[in-house]
């Protein structure tokens, strides 16, 4: 049994509130905010109810373009809460400590991003975890912890599953209505069709193997840099543009990987008949047979076939659960793949949507009519594997939970 926000005696209460605000960076700044603005529901809520608020989250992984400070996360905060929203630029240092401390019931404060600190990159049990200096130097000020970061919750990491170690934990709204929704894929009609697209190949393979091994899926659809990998597991030469790509992503070995899924389980995965690369400046399909691209081609979208071939499984699919573009859709090119894939999913019974691309990609392409979008990616897809969320899991204290 989970405690959530009814189970907390607000007011006064010093409550360090986990979120996931892990968003798409333009210059340095917020791209798009629907990740705070699914927060706001469980921040008004505990402001409202007279609690100090001090708000944990990461944002990008280290190395990578968008991995920034949270000063811009607060601005935006600040307007969507309509309520002043301070900024320090220190996670868990004695200035941290100090602008936790001067707050006042009904009073929010954004630390920096709790990945500037090594240790948040690492993956930890609860108890080691809630050894580490970002957990150690923040619990002496916080009364309470909230988890509302339903999108990282497969993540081992300190704020994540140190806290509620030291802490009373509870969920926030967001986390609370997700595990409600995602908490019964085995309940949802069948046949069920998993698509898996996007760039994380190594979590989407995981999540192939599982549904696929627990008789979950019927049929596993792939595409996006995914798509790629099991093209090229399949003795498909994409050229060198996508085979570097994927290398220069490290994922080199997923290819093994994705084959043996294939051996074990080929006849109920689709990989791409089709891919559309750039010539001349636009979009340009070349079906499996017609590859590898010339030279300097990289495979940026699935092609039409691919697409026929995937509505086509999706027309007698009870439940479709979709996660990752299909194709580069931040570029005007390659968005039809991820368009025409995720319309086809909406005529679903059932049809549930997981992503922070993904989300995105959809508002932008101005898809709607999914049963449940999740904030989640690759914490909605591990959800749906039936496989224990680590910081779900820590939030687990029966003696808190109301019925
Ligand atoms: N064929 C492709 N080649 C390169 N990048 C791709 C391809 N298809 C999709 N992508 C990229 O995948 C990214 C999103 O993937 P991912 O982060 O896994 O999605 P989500 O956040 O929804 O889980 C997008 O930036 C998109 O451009
Ligand atoms: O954006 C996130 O995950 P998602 O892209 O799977 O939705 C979360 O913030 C987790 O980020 P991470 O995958 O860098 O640990």
């Amino acid at each position: 049994m989970i405690a959530t926000l009814d189970d907390l005696d607000v007011e006064g209460t010093t409550v360090g509130v986990r979120v996931d605000v892990n968003s798409p960076i333009d210059d340095g700044g917020l791209a798009d905010d629907a990740r705070l603005r699914a927060h706001v529901d469980t921040l008004s809520e505990l402001l409202d109810r007279g609690g100090r608020v001090a708000v944990l989250a990461h944002q990008g992984r280290p190395g990578s373009d968008d991995f920034v400070s949270l000063a811009s996360h607060a601005d935006r905060l600040s307007e969507l809460l309509d309520r002043p929203v301070d900024y320090v630029d220190a996670t868990f240092s004695h200035a941290a400590r100090e602008a936790v401390r001067r707050l006042e019931n009904g009073d929010c404060v954004v630390l920096e991003n709790t990945r500037f600190y090594s240790e948040e990159y690492m993956e930890f049990e609860p108890e080691r975890a809630a050894r580490t200096h970002l957990v150690e130097g923040l619990e002496p000020v916080l009364d309470a912890y909230v988890n509302d970061a339903f999108a990282a919750a497969h993540r081992s990491q300190p704020s994540l599953v140190g806290f509620p170690t030291v802490l009373p934990g509870y969920a926030g709204r967001v986390m609370e209505t997700e595990l409600d929704v995602l908490g019964s894929i085995e309940e949802t009609p069948e046949p069920r069709v998993y698509v898996l697209g996007g760039a994380k190949v190594p979590d989407s393979i995981d999540v192939a193997w599982s549904v696929l091994e627990k008789g979950l899926a019927d049929h596993v659809l792939t595409a996006g840099v995914v798509g790629n990998v099991f093209l090229i597991a399949d003795g498909v030469d994409l050229g060198d543009a996508s085979s570097d790509f994927i290398y220069d992503q490290g994922y080199w070995d997923e290819i093994d990987r994705a084959s043996d899924l294939l051996d074990a389980y080929g006849e109920r995965i689709a990989i791409p008949r089709d891919v559309a690369v750039s010539r001349d400046g636009d979009r340009h399909e070349l079906g499996v047979n017609a590859l590898p691209p010339a030279e300097g081609e990289a495979a940026m979208d699935v092609g039409s076939s691919t697409l026929e071939y995937y509505r086509r499984i999706l027309d007698d699919a009870g439940t479709v659960i979709l996660n990752g573009p299909a194709g580069v859709f931040e570029e005007a090119a390659f968005e039809r793949g991820t368009r025409d894939l995720y319309d086809a999913a909406t005529a679903v019974p059932t049809s549930i949507v997981g992503g922070g691309d993904t989300a995105s990609a959809l508002r932008q392409l101005g898809v709607e009519g999914f049963s449940h979008v999740s904030t989640g990616g690759g914490a909605a897809l591990r959800m749906l594997t039936a496989e224990p969320l680590p910081a779900v899991t820590a939030l687990e204290h029966d003696e808190r939970a109301s019925d």
